[in-house]
């Protein structure tokens, strides 16, 4: 079943800038896909458009416009992990995280003791469950980064959508993160991650989609399209994606 259709879509800030020009592409349930692509390549504004922060009519859920969701169908369907989350009030660590169970709220909106169960076991699945009880504004940047995933991982949705989700990440938490998204995916849940690390991409995604100046440069299986030729013209600097043993490197 196609879990995310992307139609012709284009898209242009208010100020003329033109950050997607005519993108399609359709994501199977269960794939995970990287979107690639440079600095200002257009991969956080394709995010904010499938996430329906930016208007388009050219984006479909499961075979149904994007726009005709209501907010908890949604929040059911789609989970985002930013990279960045500005707070206005300050809440615990577990207040914080059982937040991402409001799609499954009913009535008066108050969390089970099962949502709080939820939440707290999402909290150990990043590693963060001993600062339960500790203010979100005393987290360091890379401590943020893992309570947001916390957050999405206790949405239970069916898919993730994740902006650059190991940018402010020591290599042991980048280590975790990398083993909790790929858990996931084996369990069966869509993955729609961007980065400019082609290693990532490569280690996390079945598909990968290179974006370059708002535009779709190639879509397809990361075998077919990660190749020496596709990166160098992807970043304009050269690139060599090699085999080392049973592991594929890009440098
Ligand atoms: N709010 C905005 N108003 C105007 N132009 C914007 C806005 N946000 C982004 N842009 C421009 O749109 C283009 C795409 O930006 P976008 O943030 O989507 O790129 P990106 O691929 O996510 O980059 P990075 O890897 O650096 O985060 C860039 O030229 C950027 O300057």
């Amino acid at each position: 079943m196609n879990a995310l259709t992307v139609n012709h879509l284009s898209f242009t800030y208010p100020s003329g800038t033109k950050a997607l020009d005519d993108i399609s592409l359709s994501v199977q349930e269960g794939q995970s896909v990287a979107i690639l692509g440079s600095n200002g390549a257009g991969k956080s504004t394709l995010l904010d458009v499938l996430l329906g922060w930016q208007k388009s009519t050219e984006v479909s859920l499961y075979d149904k416009p994007l726009s005709s969701y209501g907010r908890k169908e949604l929040g059911r369907t789609l989970a985002l992990v930013p990279q960045f989350e500005q707070y206005n009030f300050s809440f615990s660590l577990l207040d914080y995280v059982l937040f991402g169970r409001s799609p499954y709220l009913s009535g008066l909106g108050t969390p089970s003791e099962e949502d709080a169960e939820i939440a707290y076991q999402a909290l150990c699945d990043v590693g963060l469950e001993s600062y339960a009880e500790r203010h979100i504004t005393t987290l360091s940047g890379g401590e943020h980064q893992l309570l947001l995933l916390a957050r999405a991982i206790a949405q239970q949705s069916s898919m993730l959508l994740l902006d650059e989700p190991t940018s402010a990440l020591d290599p042991a938490n980048r280590k975790r993160v990398i083993t909790i998204l790929k858990q996931l995916h084996t369990k069966g849940k869509t993955l729609l991650f961007t980065t400019h690390d082609a290693n990532l991409a490569y280690d996390l995604a079945s598909h990968v989609a290179m974006v370059k100046k708002g535009r779709l440069l190639c879509y397809g299986s990361k075998e077919e399209v990660v190749t020496t030729a596709m990166l160098t013209t992807l970043y304009d600097t050269d690139l060599t994606v090699a085999q080392v043993g049973t592991k594929t490197l890009i440098y």
